[in-house]
């Protein structure tokens, strides 16, 4: 499969149709990817707390997901649109990541569950996500983590556990944290034992925060298939999904997992096990 990561900046100054219109044209040089994918919050812009209510929007027919759509059927690819302020029916908001099918359909959607509250007002201002979902894609079962969820390997473990095999993640991680970055996609990848995609944002965003850049996409044996600076632009990747069922196959570690019994201790054996 050809993978194309869009690196975003999303400068205060930039509104965000102005910037849908701009990623468009960047994405329109993603033609040949079979799955293209953006970062957290790019449209919006993640360290825009001030505007994340008027730029919210619906997940179904908001203006990023439709531009999604539209970029989908013209490449006919995939299109991860990275995450959106999702405003729910009731009025909730949510960073909601979405993958967009070739024909135009929603086909994955996932709701950040880990909003993050360091120096950032994203815990105060979206609703947290309760629920982990996988979809069955041409490029295996495929789950979504978003940016700070990297930190919560459990809920990794909560996807592999759901069967997924590749797992998208869209981010706005700042530069100063980038050692943490490349530390916890190849780490994720690894432990898990999936095709880990991961795209961050880039440029100077409100609140003077750097972005980090450097999208990667590791594969299930943690070797960097690729791996971008810091300026925007498409970095394209092969990768070959298939190759996650030979790494488990040939080096078993998920299926060499003890579980333990509520209340032990760990390296306590189970009845089973002793
Ligand atoms: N957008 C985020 O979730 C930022 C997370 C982050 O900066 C970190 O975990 O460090």
């Amino acid at each position: 499969m050809r993978i194309a990561l869009v690196q975003v900046a999303s400068p205060p100054e930039e509104p965000p149709a102005a910037r849908r219109e701009r990623v468009g044209r960047m994405v329109a040089g993603a033609r040949g990817a079979d799955l293209v994918v953006l970062p957290e919050l790019w449209a919006a812009g993640y360290f825009a707390f001030d505007s994340y209510a008027e730029r919210a929007e619906s997940l179904a027919e908001g203006p990023t997901v439709t531009a999604a759509r539209a970029w989908a059927r013209e490449l006919g690819a995939h299109v991860h649109l990275g995450s959106l302020v999702e405003r729910d029916p009731r009025g909730d908001l949510f960073n909601t990541a979405a993958l967009i099918a070739p024909d135009g359909a929603l086909v994955h959607a996932y709701r950040k569950i880990h909003v993050f509250g360091h120096a950032s007002r994203e815990a105060e201002l979206l609703t947290p996500g309760r629920e982990l979902t996988v979809a069955d894609t041409r490029f295996g079962r495929l789950g979504a983590t978003t940016c700070y969820d990297l930190r919560f390997p459990e809920l990794w473990r909560g996807l592999v556990d759901l069967g997924a095999t590749t797992v998208v993640v869209p981010a706005a991680w700042p530069a100063a944290r980038r050692a943490h970055w490349r530390l916890f996609t190849s780490c994720r990848a690894v432990e898990e034992q999936v095709l880990l995609i991961a795209c961050n944002a880039v440029g100077t965003q409100d609140g003077g925060v750097e972005l980090g850049g450097h999208s990667r996409v590791v594969d299930a044996w943690g070797t960097v298939l690729a791996e971008a600076g810091t300026e925007e632009g498409v970095t394209f990747c092969e990768a070959d999904p298939g190759a996650v069922a030979r790494v488990r196959a040939e080096f078993p570690v998920l299926a060499d997992r003890r579980r333990l019994p509520a209340g032990s201790t760990a390296g306590t054996p189970t009845e089973e096990e002793r």
